[in-house]
């Protein structure tokens, strides 16, 4: 192996989608967890932070966090506020825990989170007999005043995000009765595969109908030790850049036995020429000489929606158009994720077309830009990876990748010193 061929070894950190289910059900759970190798970010530790002010303790250890789980939801004696920040997970995954505690509580969050859809949450609670309101646009702010939960039979739309859906499961052991919930045209299915197993290993009993129903019966958690795996998501980043610069990235400890359907990405990659191994030890993607890219077909990137944007980014560079489609839910997350994408990539020169749940990238030289991030952490690391290739790249708000990897910079600059990154930065 040549210096070219030998794989970087990326440092990337863990999942913040197990960081935060680990730590709720942690906080649920009767009896001590440390929880190793959480992410550090401003999702977790706004997530961490708002399951302290519902009094649950948390502190830190040498190898992560250790979590004094209640055996229960949350009571409070006056009414509690609880910040979500940016966090999508927390203001999904929080409410339903509280309404089986007991007091009041108002969950609120940063205008970005304000923006994004809870109505069939706020209806779902509701049909369980909590006393529920939300904001005007049926988003946060959002009011609790929680008595426990009944439990029962229920329908959840779930074709704006999965997490309504995991936010209930994670609930339902502490419900009176059994929870049956029929979920209509979910999306992003991978998640509650990873919300099931998590639950399953903190001892829950959760059973999986063939007509799609999920049915999780009353019983609580008990505490059990978990190690986070490196966040799939946030690999993404680093497997396009060895598919653009033709060099060999491997990210350890993120491989056949992940939890994560965001490693799909990896096999996406494939179509464009790289070569991936994934093993229990970890994955590796290599790319084409010279960072050539094969273009020229259509993928459905429904159920790992959070890759799309660094699959189109780099689509400029294929010899061929991409079509990414089954997306039309990205556009309801940090940011309509569709049209920054198409913004940003028109900004830069190049054709795209879109549809609700699709956009068609075209290959072409991309010209200078400042790139509109939207305050959305993966806009900022997905064009990032691009601007490998494509000198001339800024990104008027680099700071955003904060929300899920701090250190995004840094370790792309470390990785590949020889090429450009974003200037500023
Ligand atoms: O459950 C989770 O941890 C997540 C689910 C996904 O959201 P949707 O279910 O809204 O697609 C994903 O976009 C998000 O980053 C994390
Ligand atoms: C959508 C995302 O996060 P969340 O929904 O947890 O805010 C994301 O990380 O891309």
């Amino acid at each position: 192996m040549n210096q070219l061929t030998t794989p970087l070894i990326a440092h990337i950190p863990g999942s913040k989608s197990i960081t935060n289910r680990a730590l709720l059900l942690a906080a649920a759970s009767a009896g001590d967890t440390r929880l190793s190798a959480p992410l550090i970010s401003e999702d977790t530790l706004a997530f961490r932070t708002a399951l302290t002010d519902l009094g649950i303790r948390i502190t830190d250890a040498d190898t992560g966090w250790d979590v004094r789980g209640g055996g229960r939801g949350p009571t409070v004696g006056a009414t509690t506020s609880v910040a979500c920040a940016d966090a999508g997970t927390a203001a999904r995954f929080l409410p339903p825990f509280a309404a089986t505690g007991r007091g009041e509580f108002v969950f609120d969050g940063s205008d970005q989170l304000r923006a994004r859809p809870l109505r069939p949450l706020v209806d779902a609670l509701g049909a369980l007999g909590a006393r529920v309101s939300c904001g005007p646009a049926g988003a946060l702010p959002l009011t609790i005043t929680a008595d426990g939960l009944d439990g029962g039979d229920l329908d959840l739309d779930s074709s704006f995000s999965s997490q309504y859906l995991t936010g209930l499961l994670m609930a339902a052991p502490l419900m009176r009765r059994a929870l049956t919930v029929r979920a209509k045209a979910l999306v992003s299915r991978p998640y509650i595969d990873m919300t099931l197993a998590l639950m399953r290993h903190f001892g829950a009993t959760a059973e999986e109908h063939g007509d799609g129903t999920i049915t999780v019966r009353p019983g609580g958690y008990r505490a059990a030790d978990l190690t986070v795996e490196p966040d799939a998501s946030t690999a993404s980043y680093v497997f396009a850049a060895a598919a653009v610069t033709g060099r060999s990235v491997t990210v350890p400890g993120l491989g056949g036995t992940s939890l994560q359907g965001d490693l799909g990405f990896a096999h996406v990659l494939r179509r464009t020429g790289a070569h991936v191994t994934v093993t229990d030890a970890g994955t590796t993607v290599t790319g084409s000489p010279d960072g050539a890219l094969t273009g020229g077909f259509a993928v459905d990137m429904g159920d790992i929606s959070d890759t799309f944007m660094t699959l189109a980014a780099i689509a400029p560079l294929a010899d061929a158009p991409i079509t990414i489609h089954g997306i039309g839910h990205a556009r309801f997350k940090e940011s309509d994720r569709i049209e920054a994408v198409a913004r940003n990539l028109g900004a830069l020169g190049i054709r795209t077309e879109q549809g609700p749940d699709r956009i068609t990238i075209h290959p072409g030289a991309t010209g200078p830009a400042a790139i509109a991030c939207y305050r959305d952490h993966r806009i900022a690391m997905a064009f990032s990876v691009l601007g490998l290739r494509a000198g001339g790249i800024t990104l008027d708000d680099p700071s955003c990748v904060g929300k899920t990897f701090p250190g995004f910079h840094a370790e792309l600059r470390r990785l590949f010193p020889d090429h450009t990154t974003p200037q500023g930065i």
